[in-house]
């Protein structure tokens, strides 16, 4: 089994997705987290001066998303076949097109809050309203079991409903997959032990 260690701040943020499929594989791995006071002195060290990385027996893997879908794929949580996997990396993209939209590293906390108000109040529904068509009445977003994707939705929607409670009231479907998410044993004991942090 190679030695995982992932780096990134005590945060959900981009390294969440990866610790949901650690903590699905079962595999053991160091949960690297960082204080923000520490960061530039580490950041000139690590390629490309972004985290999360994942370094997997020494050798350094960057991009949260990168990371995410070789843990997938190691875990036959990435689709079962190229048209799946295809879905499932689509899907993961949308839905982290959406995230980036958001301005946060915007220390100024009025700009902050009037953008996040506008992307939650006018944005989100598109992508809530599309996300639900896809689900349709099916189980998981691709194929006939969980997958990346589905614990990605769930990862990121746990952030917008922190911001916004009330935002996918109107897509039980959408919540629905939340629960069958988080009542996965793994995930439910990840959830349960897991630091609590704001993000
Ligand atoms: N697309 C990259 C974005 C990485 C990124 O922007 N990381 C932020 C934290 S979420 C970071 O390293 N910020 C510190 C900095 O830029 O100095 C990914 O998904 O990994």
């Amino acid at each position: 089994m190679p030695q995982y260690k992932l780096t990134y701040f005590n945060l959900r943020g981009r390294a969440e997705i990866s610790r949901y499929l650690f903590a699905y594989s079962g595999k053991e791995y160091e949960d690297h987290r960082i204080e923000a006071a520490e960061w530039p002195k580490i950041k000139p060290t690590i390629p490309f001066h972004k985290i999360p990385i994942l370094e997997v027996d020494g050798v350094i893997i960057h991009q949260s998303l990168a990371i995410a879908r070789y843990l997938a794929r190691e875990s036959g949580l990435a689709g079962h076949t190229p048209v799946e996997q295809a879905l499932a990396d689509a899907i993961v993209d949308t839905i982290d097109d959406f995230m980036t939209l958001f301005p946060w590293a915007e220390k100024n906390q009025d700009v902050r809050k009037q953008a996040f108000d506008d992307i939650l109040t006018n944005k989100a529904p598109e992508l809530l309203k599309d996300l639900d068509t896809f689900l349709g009445d099916n189980t998981w977003l691709v194929g006939k079991s969980v997958t990346w994707a589905d614990f990605y939705w769930d990862v990121c929607s746990t952030t917008l409903l922190s911001c916004k409670p009330d935002l996918a009231d109107n897509y039980p479907r959408l919540l629905a997959l939340r629960d069958r998410v988080q009542a996965l044993p793994a995930i439910a004991a990840w959830i349960q032990k897991r630091p609590k942090t704001i993000m």
